[in-house]
This record gives C-alpha cells, sequence and structure tokens, in this order.
C-alpha cells in the first residue's frame, strides 16, 4: 500500500519515464483517433502527403520547407483543438445548444484561419 501512494506520488511530483512513455502513446490514439474519425483530418492527411511529395518534387529551398512545415502544422494543431472541443461540447451538452453551436463555429473558424494561411504559404511556395 505504502509503495501504491510512492509510485502515484512520484507519477504525480517526479519523472517517470513509463508515465512519459504512456502519456505519447495516448497522444498517437489521439491522433488515430482524429484520422480515423474526422472527414476533414482525412483530408489534411492526403493535403499533407500530395503537399510533401509536391515539395519534392518541385526541390523547394529551406525557407520554402520551414514555412510549408510550419503551415502544415498548425492546420493540423488547429483541427485536433477544433475536433477535442466538439468531443467535449458533445459529452457536456447532448442535446442543441445556441452556446455550443457558437463554440463549435469559432473552433471551426481556428481551422479556416489555420487552412488559409496554409494555402497562402503553398501559393507562395509553388508559384513557378
Ligand atoms: N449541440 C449543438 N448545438 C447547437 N448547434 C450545433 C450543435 N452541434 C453542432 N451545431 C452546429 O452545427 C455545426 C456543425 O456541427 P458538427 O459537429 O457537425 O461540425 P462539423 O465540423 O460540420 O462536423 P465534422 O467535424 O463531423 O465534419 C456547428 O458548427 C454548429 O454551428
Amino acid at each position: 500500500m505504502k509503495q501504491k501512494t510512492e509510485r502515484h506520488r512520484r507519477e504525480e511530483h517526479g519523472f517517470s519515464l513509463p508515465a512519459r512513455l504512456a502519456s505519447f502513446r495516448y497522444a498517437f490514439n489521439g491522433l488515430m483517433t482524429m484520422i480515423l474519425e474526422q472527414r476533414n483530418a482525412q483530408i489534411h492527411l492526403v493535403a499533407t502527403i500530395a503537399v510533401l511529395a509536391l515539395g519534392v518534387l518541385t526541390g523547394l529551398n529551406s525557407v520554402e520547407w520551414i514555412m510549408l512545415m510550419l503551415a502544415i502544422t498548425l492546420v493540423w494543431i488547429a483541427e485536433a483543438l477544433n475536433t477535442a472541443l466538439e468531443y467535449l461540447a458533445d459529452a457536456a451538452v447532448p442535446e442543441t445548444h445556441k452556446l455550443v453551436g457558437k463554440a463549435k463555429d469559432v473552433a471551426a473558424a481556428g481551422v479556416l484561419i489555420a487552412a488559409a494561411f496554409s494555402l497562402i504559404i503553398a501559393l507562395w511556395a509553388f508559384w513557378p
């Protein structure tokens, strides 16, 4: 019992490699959930692969690669937060609620902003 208490204390207050590895696994599970369940994430995945392939084929320079990677990362972060908010909202308020609708729309706006930025960066990077 004492040992269990000590383990919990370490996991809460100190560094624990198994706990850190478990956190990575949870995050990876979240990524897989998003890709398997969200149509928008599937579109992002296809777009990401297409853009990376085009980047390799056209031979982008370092600055173009960095900007492109930044844009891709922003879209994935925005989509992950949007998806998390949708799951939480649906769990907390299963029925229709005006504020839930607003919250989902604002979260979706975050994805839209990131996607618009990505489009601008892609046009800039791939423009002949
Ligand atoms: N519980 C709710 N109450 C009020 N309005 C809602 C609710 N759920 C969704 N809506 C409205 O419907 C819109 C679409 O919601 P939904 O959860 O289907 O998001 P989506 O991004 O279109 O779906 P998906 O992520 O599955 O493609 C929301 O942006 C919001 O305006």
